[in-house]
């Protein structure tokens, strides 16, 4: 079928909607019907790649948003969300602001982690448990082997809403809206449950509460307490090798422990640790809803946790998102990725962090492994000769995402080390403090990201692969990673 042939049939369906906008949900049910016009499966990609990014009218204002079909449900459940108490205090956001200037000053490093997606069936105690057991071994691998504080930060308790790089997904010529989190539509493939659903952002903010009260009860009611450290070692962590390992490591700390045991000393800074919240603000409706004047000093805070982001996709200058973010008062990240220059992220800091104010603004470079030993360097210096106060943290997930040849989108656990490696590496010969790490793991043993001390293959990823959007290091990955990185911090 030749381009003018496919160009009218995409007219046909956007005049069928009376040259109305069209929504995605829409868009995914015409472009099924029109399938059955169209003689081979290709032409049907190239209709909705023409359609989605060919500058046809899609009621989609602001990038990543979802089109919902009921404006006045999406209105009544902002409303609801807007009586609702906050998940977290502003005066929590402030500490962790403190933390995260201590971060750029180059005095502690951040370990920011958890799932690419979070799922509301994944709401359950030993999900939570399993992934905060996770984030606290590699806590303590990270401070005893390379003897700096770690600022642990869960990508959880609202990572519900992801970008997507399509609007559309195709399966055996079936053609419907993607998937955009749990936030917003349902994971299954049917035309129902990828309606975008506002009522799902009320179960958001319910699935935000459960999470982050266990997670506060975990951190303080003696679960995090170093006295446990051998119990985070557990089940098929403690067998692999990098278990044995740390079982080495835990053996010390417990040495350490009962000196200063039988020496009088008991701190308490032992018995707890601070761990906070973060997701990327992704869906103006419920941030913004979630948004609330701090009666103290009479600023915005977006109290649906500690620290919020601005995606790769979503970081336009005079975009929605850096407008919203630029009030907030919580400490905030924006991601910048391979196309980001040094004039981007020099205009990204001053329109968000005009006072230059430490710990407000975190960087999340996700450049790739293979691009970040030239890609990064340029934007560092020139942010840092502008003086701009910032924290560097390193994503080596985004940029290092492929398609296995069984179809699976995976990554290799050889290029997020080699990315970490590169981050080091650039900050170290600017001069610069290398402040974190910001990966998507998981506290099981599933079968996502090939590569580590265990060798998974592409033919390996089908045996436990349940990530809903992007690949995750597992747990045994994520504590060799923990490893790797105490290295390479030791060095720095
Ligand atoms: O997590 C990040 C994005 O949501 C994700 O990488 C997008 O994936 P896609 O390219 O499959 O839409
Ligand atoms: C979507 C994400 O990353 P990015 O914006 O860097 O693509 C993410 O961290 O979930």
């Amino acid at each position: 079928m030749s381009d003018p042939e496919i160009r009218a049939i995409a007219h046909e369906v956007v005049f069928n909607s009376g040259g109305e906008p069209i929504s995605a949900t829409d868009i995914g049910e015409l472009i099924t019907r029109v399938t059955n016009e169209l003689p081979h499966p290709d032409d049907v990609s190239r209709v909705s790649a023409r359609l989605v990014a060919g500058g046809w009218p899609l009621a989609d204002p602001h990038a990543g948003q979802p089109t919902y079909p009921d404006p006045d449900a999406v209105a009544a459940s902002v409303a609801r969300l807007r009586t609702l108490p906050p998940l977290v205090f502003a005066g929590e956001c402030d500490e962790l602001r403190e933390k995260m200037a201590a971060v750029g000053r180059g005095e502690a490093f951040l370990l920011q982690g958890g799932d690419c997606a979070e799922t509301f069936d994944g709401v359950t105690a030993d999900n939570v448990r399993n992934k905060l057991r996770v984030l606290l071994q590699m806590s303590v691998v990270l401070t005893y082997a390379a003897s700096v504080p770690v600022v642990k930060l869960g990508r959880l308790a609202g990572q519900y809403a992801k970008p997507r790089s399509s609007d559309l997904e195709t399966r055996d010529g079936v053609t419907l809206p993607a998937y955009r989190g749990d936030a917003v539509n349902g994971f299954d493939f049917t035309p129902e449950s990828r309606i975008p659903d506002p009522g799902r952002l009320l179960d958001v903010y319910h699935a935000s509460a459960a999470t982050l009260n266990l997670v506060r009860a975990f951190v303080t009611g003696g679960y995090a307490d170093l006295r446990q450290v051998h119990t985070w070692n557990t089940d098929f962590v403690k067998t692999s090798a990098v278990g044995q390992r740390y079982e080495q490591m835990a053996a010390e700390i417990d040495r350490a422990l009962s000196f200063m045991n039988a020496i009088g000393a008991d701190p308490e800074e032992l018995r707890r640790v601070d761990f906070h919240s973060s997701h990327e603000a992704l869906l103006l409706e419920y941030e913004h809803a979630m948004t609330r004047t701090d009666s103290r000093t009479g600023a915005p805070y977006n109290v649906s946790g500690h620290f919020v982001w601005i995606g790769e996709r979503t970081r336009q200058l005079d975009g929605a998102h850096v407008e919203y973010f630029r009030h907030l008062r919580n400490p905030i990240g924006v991601k910048l990725g391979p196309t980001a220059s040094a004039d981007d992220a020099i205009a990204l800091a001053r329109t968000l962090n005009p006072d230059n104010e430490p710990g407000r603004l975190t960087f999340i470079t996700r450049f790739g492994a293979g691009r970040i030993r030239d890609g990064l360097p340029p934007v560092l210096e020139k942010v840092t000769a502008e003086g701009i106060s910032v924290s560097w943290v390193c994503d080596p997930m985004h940029g290092n995402t492929f398609e296995a040849s069984n179809g699976y989108k995976t990554r290799r656990f050889e290029d997020v080390i080699a990315e970490v490696q590169g981050f080091f590496d650039v900050h170290r010969a600017v001069g610069t403090w290398p402040g974190g790490i910001l990966v998507e793991m998981t506290g099981d043993d599933v079968t996502e990201c090939i590569g580590g001390g265990e060798e998974l293959t592409e033919a390996g990823l089908a045996h436990r692969y349940e990530s809903v959007v992007d690949p995750r290091l597992n747990r045994v990955q994520s504590l060799e990673l923990a490893y790797l990185v105490a290295e390479m911090l030791r060095d720095a």
